[in-house]
């Protein structure tokens, strides 16, 4: 049997709602198998991150040779990286196993307001880990950080994705969760020709944590089963409208979303027909 591998390299969260948790979920949910190096531990549950223990490069290093030297992978997920040194670190061994198919979640800062990049590191990713990367997914205020510009509506998001891909990513989504007063939030991609918009009705809900890892999470399954850029963002859109719409409920804070509702109402569907 063969199977589509998919690597992601990011943080883990001991609460198991964002990072290295969630894309496994979503990876295994999704049907494809799951590896990962991990760039830095977070104690973190629903109410907030408590702590931030970063491995070393050569710590995060050796677990990405350790995958490509042996087992490979078809899709390369980054999302917490954490400091300039992770950053450089992950490009040069993106660049020595020659992996094309790179979706980046730039994550910055966790619900809560802890900082899971340092500052000094936004140069890092934008001059060594962009121009690798086949898509780049930023909320708005990650787009803002990474252009330096302010986004008030559809058009500066679309301007926004312009100056991204002009740093080298072919692909830009910049997702809508952060807009506010809208009853529709639009996810966009642009591929630098064409802008396509995924628009989905805002659900009511506080358990929204994690979102962002479970998104990109869901594109790097189906980009590492060798779908289209178009047709994988479409179904991270309908994972995540599914996995918020079913929200689980745990804990006190801002909870998990539900990484099995999606093919739930997948087999739910077919038992009908
Ligand atoms: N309340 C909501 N209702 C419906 N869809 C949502 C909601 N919040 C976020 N989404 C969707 O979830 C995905 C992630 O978007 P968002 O902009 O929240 O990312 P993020 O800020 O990186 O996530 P995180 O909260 O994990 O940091 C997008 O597809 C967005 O449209
Ligand atoms: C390890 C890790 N990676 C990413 C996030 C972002 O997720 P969110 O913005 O939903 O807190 C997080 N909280 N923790």
């Amino acid at each position: 049997m063969s199977i589509s591998k998919a690597l992601t390299i990011a943080g883990s969260d001991s609460g198991g709602g964002a990072g290295i948790q969630a894309d496994l979920k979503t990876f295994q949910e999704l049907n494809v198998y799951g590896m990962s190096a991990i760039t830095a531990i977070t104690a973190q549950n629903t109410l907030g991150v408590h702590g931030v223990f970063p491995l070393t490069a050569d710590a995060v290093v050796q677990q990405i040779e350790a995958i490509g030297s042996d087992l490979g992978a078809d899709a390369i997920k980054t999302g917490m990286l954490f400091n300039s040194e992770i950053i450089e670190a992950v490009s040069e061994q993106i660049k020595k196993f020659n992996w094309s198919r790179v979706i980046v979640d730039p994550v910055m800062i966790a619900k809560g307001g802890a900082s899971l990049l340092q500052g000094e590191a936004v140069d890092a990713m934008k001059k060594h880990l962009l121009p690798l990367a086949l898509i780049v997914t930023p909320n708005i205020p990650e787009a803002e950080v990474l252009t330096g510009m302010k986004i008030h509506n559809l058009d500066d998001r679309r301007t926004a994705a312009e100056v991204l891909h002009s740093l080298g990513v072919k692909n830009v989504v910049i997702k809508g969760g952060h807009a506010e007063n809208e009853n529709h939030l639009v996810d966009l991609l642009y591929d630098g020709t064409e802008f396509s918009y995924f628009s989905s009705e805002r659900i009511e809900t506080k358990n929204t944590h994690g979102t962002g890892c479970t998104f990109a999470a869901a594109i790097t399954a189906e980009i590492a089963k060798g779908n289209t850029v178009y047709h994988s963002v479409e179904t991270a859109v309908s994972f995540i409208q599914e996995a918020i719409k079913e929200d689980l409920e745990l804990g006190q804070g801002h909870g998990p979303t539900n990484h099995w509702a999606y093919q739930q109402k997948k087999r739910r569907s077919l038992h009908v027909e």
